[in-house]
């Protein structure tokens, strides 16, 4: 199917009286890699929440590969091809690496070949040798991998990668940044949600800058770094951190 693999359209999240988010209209195309930035509590997760369906918004639609998911919960919306890693691992400590990969797999996309789709996607990231090792036992930056793994093992047409590389060195962040890229280059489009302004504008084709539930720039990487409004909400706010 052609035209973009993921639409946003005029969506809005309210918790109470409180507007996070919107009214929002998003298009990511196939293939694609897009930097999402913005201030703390601008409204980023709460977007990739309506997104991957852990929220269903007031208003609005979401469409994914032409099909309206608005209505469709996060596990179904995976089963299609959306796929979702978190800020904070959340492996399952008691199972190996391995095994880690076998549960989405069998959740999401079984198939007779599952080990070898796992070792794959292991060998994808750099954690073939710690297969057979439990997940527990796993570093920061092999804890981030397994998570990007995760999400991976199902054949996502779409990854959500929710700030993959926060609290890594500038050498691991080269290393899961060049994982990404490989990825890119297989053709799944990738959502970028990340602070580490150097990782999202080496990474992203386009960027979109958010302020208080809103967009307000939607342009490639070098116009998003000049732009005057990107830097006094968002760049002005990071530098006084
Ligand atoms: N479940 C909730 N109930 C009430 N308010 C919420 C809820 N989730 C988010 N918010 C509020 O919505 C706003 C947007 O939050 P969100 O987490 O989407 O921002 P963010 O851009 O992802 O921030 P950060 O960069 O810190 O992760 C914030 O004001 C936040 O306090």
């Amino acid at each position: 199917m052609s035209g973009p693999i993921l639409e946003v359209r005029g969506v809005e999240q309210r918790f109470g009286p409180f507007r996070a988010l919107g009214p929002v209209d998003l298009v990511l195309h196939r293939g694609e890699r897009l930097g999402i930035i913005g201030p703390n509590g601008s409204g980023k997760t709460t977007l990739i929440n309506c997104i991957s369906g852990t929220l269903r918004p007031q208003e609005g639609r979401v469409l994914f590969d032409g099909v309206d998911v608005t209505d469709v919960p996060p596990h179904r919306r995976a089963r299609m091809g959306l796929s979702r890693s978190f800020q904070i691992p959340k492996p399952f400590t008691g199972m190996t690496v391995l095994e880690n990969l076998l549960v989405p797999i069998d959740q999401i996309s079984p198939s007779a070949d599952a080990e070898d789709r796992a070792i794959a996607v292991l060998e994808s990231v750099g954690l073939q040798r710690r297969a057979a090792h439990e997940a527990g036992d796993l570093s920061q930056l092999e804890l981030r991998k397994l998570e990007l793994a995760r999400a991976l093992v199902v054949e996502p047409k779409v990854l959500v990668a929710d700030e993959a590389m926060a609290g890594l060195s500038e050498g691991e962040i080269d290393d899961v940044l060049a994982i990404l890229t490989r990825l890119s280059g297989t053709g799944i489009a990738v959502i970028m949600i990340e602070h580490i302004m150097h990782a999202v504008m080496r990474f992203s084709t386009r960027i979109v800058c958010f302020e208080t539930g809103r967009t307000i720039a939607d342009a490639a990487p070098d116009v998003i770094a000049a732009d005057p409004l990107v830097q006094k909400v968002y760049f002005g706010e990071q530098t006084r951190h």
